[in-house]
Formats: C-alpha cells, structure tokens, sequence
C-alpha cells in the first residue's frame, strides 16, 4: 500500500537554527497522524516543506509515492494558519470565492457547509461567526476540492472549550470519511483524543513514532510490595522483561516491557518465591509519558 505522505531524511537549516533535522516519517492511508512537539520544535515548518512553502535544506519527500507536482496538489487540503476571509460576506459567498480560486465544483459549497454544520448558518457573515466557527469555515474551504488528505496546524488553537471539542469531532468525521489527516499539536491531549498515529518532535528531532495507543498508553507502572522488598528488587533485577523499576520507600514502581502485563509479573513474583503484598497499575499520565519519551531521547 502506498504511503499518502513519505518523508526522507527532511532538514531545514534557517540560518544557523536547525529547525528540522533529519526527520524521516511515513502516514497511512486513513490514518490521523498527529506531529506532537513543544513550540519551536519544528512541527510548521515540516508542513511547510511539505506543502511546498518553505524549501528543504536537504533531504525529500513524496506525496502518493510520487514528487510534488499540481495534481498531486490538487489532493491535498491545507489549513496551515487560520485564513482571512471577507468579513462582511457571508460563508456561502466567501467559500464561493475560494472555490472559483481553486476551480471547486460550487455545488461542494453546499455540502461542505453541511460537513462541517454551517449550513443553517449560509447567510450569516463571516464577522459574526464565533472563532469556532470561522475555524470550521476554513476546514470546508480546505476541503472544496474533495481532497484525499487534509493538513492542519494546531486547528484548534485560540478556540473555547465548545469551539475545540467541536473542530475535534470535525476532524473524526473527516477521517471516517476514509480521508487521512495529518494534524500539528503541542497539545498531547489533542493527539491522544484524535490521532491514531503521533510522530514526537523535539528541537527539530524525531524522538519517537507508531501508533498512539503503543507510543503515549502503553507503558503504565506498576506498584508492588512485599514484606521482603530487598528480596523483591533482586528478583525484579532477574526478570527479563521489567524494563525499569524505581524502588520507594515501601513499595516499588516496576516499568515491564511492552506486551506484559500485571499476571504475568505477579507469576514470575510467585516463581521465585515471593508473595506480594500489593500490585496496582498505576497508569501514568500522558504529560509524564511525553516528557519521558522527551528527556530519554535527549543526546
Ligand atoms: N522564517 C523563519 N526564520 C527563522 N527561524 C525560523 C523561521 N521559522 C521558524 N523558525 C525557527 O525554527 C524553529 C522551529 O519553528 P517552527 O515554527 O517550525 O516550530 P513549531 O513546532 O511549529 O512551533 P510553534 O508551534 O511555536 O510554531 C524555531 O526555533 C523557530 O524560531
């Protein structure tokens, strides 16, 4: 299956900021691919290479597995920063001057307004929308052309609590559609809400990618005690799969390696002749699974 989107090797130089380096990632059809990063990580200008407006220092990429060009273009919709529109015309003959820009069928007017839930509101105009759904109005002016895939950067920022949660089941929609997306957040929450997929940046760098279930979720601590708790870190220390543990005062905080869980550390416990006196999963927070992948990564 061809990749939608495959970067190689991508690195923009802004004088001496390294801005994006080396960064090589592949998005799936259907997927919503969340770029995660702490601002200035280099999650825009990527989008921006990719979407031609800034120029690679070195490295490529390819759209449907072939080099940009203006059919490839034609299937991809792009939201990189939150569009003026004419404040005084309405959405409906906003979107129709964006579709007569891009050459859009009008009759896509009609039935973007009713994706993105503007359509009772055609006939407002575009200053008195609220940002949320200037924001939506913008999604339908992306998606004019019926794009294959949307790009958007950090769509819901600046928006109230009803304007994000309203964006965030747009962008669902969308992909249940069968379109993939491709979204720019600093907000891990955002990702963990809406991305299947996430590619960690920082400082320009990639620091970890896969699925968001396996990259942000899987990890969870695990707290166990025993009456002999140095007798518990020598076993911990010969189970092959605990990754880590963090002994505290009377318990200790066990890390195991992906595709382990809880039964199988209680068993190995009671193998060697240990009997715990308590196991909790202790799911750890998004923030603290970031900041991990963040600062372990970190040359
Ligand atoms: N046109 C530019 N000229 C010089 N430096 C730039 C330019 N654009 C971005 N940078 C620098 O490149 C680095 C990456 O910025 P970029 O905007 O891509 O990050 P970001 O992750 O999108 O952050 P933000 O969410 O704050 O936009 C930052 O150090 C930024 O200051």
């Amino acid at each position: 299956m061809t990749e939608v989107l495959n970067i190689d090797n991508l690195s923009k130089h802004y004088g001496s900021i390294l801005a994006v380096d080396r960064l090589s990632l592949q998005v799936a059809p259907g997927s919503i691919y969340g770029i995660l990063g702490p601002n200035g990580s280099g999650k825009t200008t990527t989008l921006g290479m990719v979407l031609d407006v800034v120029r690679p220092s070195s490295g490529t990429y390819t759209w449907f597995g072939q080099h940009t060009g203006k059919e490839i273009k034609r299937r991809i919709g792009a939201l990189l920063e939150t569009p003026n529109f004419y404040p005084y015309l309405t959405a409906r003959k906003n979107l129709q001057i964006v579709a007569d820009i891009k050459g859009a069928n009008s009759k896509s007017i009609l039935q973007m307004l009713n994706m993105v839930g503007l359509e009772q509101r055609k006939h407002t105009t575009f200053k008195g929308f609220s940002l949320g759904m200037k924001q939506r109005l913008a999604v339908a002016a992306a998606m004019l052309n019926n794009p294959e895939v949307l790009v958007l950067d950090e769509p819901t920022n600046g928006l109230d609590p009803e304007g994000i949660a309203e964006v965030r089941e747009l962008i669902l929609k969308i992909a249940a559609e069968g379109k993939t997306i491709i979204l720019a957040s600093h907000l891990l929450d955002e990702v963990e809400k809406v991305c299947t997929h996430v590619a960690v940046l920082q400082r320009g760098q990639l620091r970890a990618d896969g699925r968001v279930d396996n990259i942000l979720s899987a990890r969870d601590q695990f707290v166990i005690s025993a009456d002999d708790i140095p007798g518990l870190v020598t076993v911990l220390q010969a189970i092959p799969f605990v990754e880590s543990f963090q002994p505290e005062r009377d318990t200790v905080h066990v890390t195991l390696q992906e595709g382990y869980d809880g039964r199988e550390l209680n068993r190995a416990m009671f193998e060697a002749g240990i009997t715990l006196s308590q196991l909790t999963l202790h799911r750890k927070s998004l923030e603290a699974q970031f900041l991990e992948i963040v600062k372990n990564r970190t040359p």
